[in-house]
């Protein structure tokens, strides 16, 4: 008999209802990424029926991103939709491959009110806030049970293994409950660089939940494989991707069963 493997998991997983964010299988995340409300309440119902693990709502595609009010009706119309299945809210900095600029007034408003009719179950943050920032915003998510996820983007290299490590320990440091990291693989060296950070950090911060990508076609393989490595999520396309390089939610689940027979 085969000796049973597991994969590297977290020793705190995060449970939001049926999906576990640190288990056996990495959670597969579906973006939303529609401007108009229309198409996004369509995209919603389309993505639905995918029945993905997670939806991540990305809000700075929005046209009404700008008006809190408007913003927090449509997050109340998409939760309708959604039901049960956990939501990551994101409103992207245009300098982290947002869509477009957003206020940091209109993104923290919108997280403010998300947070307090507790419409999602994950908010994202970037690192680039800093410390003081990031901790301030995590203050008033205590006791709404909702986890910050604070994210690193490389847009043109891959950092070293340290660096990655330190990074997420950066992220960790400020706060996160999740730590997230993507890079920019320009070689093959560089998937292996990006995996051995990942696995290296796994190994040494072994409580927290990891979510991570390479991007571009060369780092396209970690979103299948990464779970072997100390991912526990992974970005699968619905309708249209929030990343090129993101399969359909149908390729990536198949591919899943194979790596992470259980
Ligand atoms: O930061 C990320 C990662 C991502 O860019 C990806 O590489 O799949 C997808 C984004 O929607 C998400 O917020």
């Amino acid at each position: 008999f085969a000796e049973a493997y597991k994969r590297p998991m977290p020793t705190h997983p995060l449970s939001y209802g049926n999906t576990v964010l640190g288990g056996n299988m990495p959670v597969v995340c579906v973006p939303l990424t529609a401007t108009a409300k229309d198409k996004i309440l369509e995209e919603a119902k389309f993505v639905a029926e995918l029945k993905p693990d997670m939806v991540e709502v990305r809000a700075d595609f929005w046209d009404c991103i700008e008006d809190t009010h408007a913003s927090v009706a449509m997050l109340r119309d998409i939760d309708k939709i959604i039901g049960d299945v956990p939501m990551l809210l994101t409103v992207r900095i245009k300098a982290e491959r947002g869509y477009k600029d957003v206020s940091d007034k209109a993104k923290f408003n919108f997280y403010r009110a998300a947070a307090k009719e507790k419409l999602v179950e994950l908010i994202d943050m970037e690192l680039a806030y800093g410390e003081e920032k990031i901790q301030s915003f995590k203050k008033e998510l205590v006791n709404s049970g909702i986890s910050l996820v604070v994210a690193y983007h490389d847009m043109n290299a891959t950092p070293t293994a340290d660096e990655i490590v330190k990074i997420m320990d950066r992220e960790i440091a400020a706060g996160a409950d999740i730590a997230k990291i993507v890079v920019k693989p320009n070689s093959e060296e560089d998937v292996l660089t990006f995996l051995k950070g990942i696995l290296t950090f796994r190994r040494t911060y072994s409580k927290y939940p990891v979510i991570a990508s390479a991007s571009g076609d060369i780092g396209r393989i970690s979103r299948l494989i990464g779970g072997l490595f100390g991912i526990d999520l992974t970005f699968a396309s619905g309708v249209k991707g929030s990343n090129p390089t993101q399969m359909p939610v149908s390729v990536v689940r198949e591919a899943l069963a194979v790596i992470y027979p259980n």
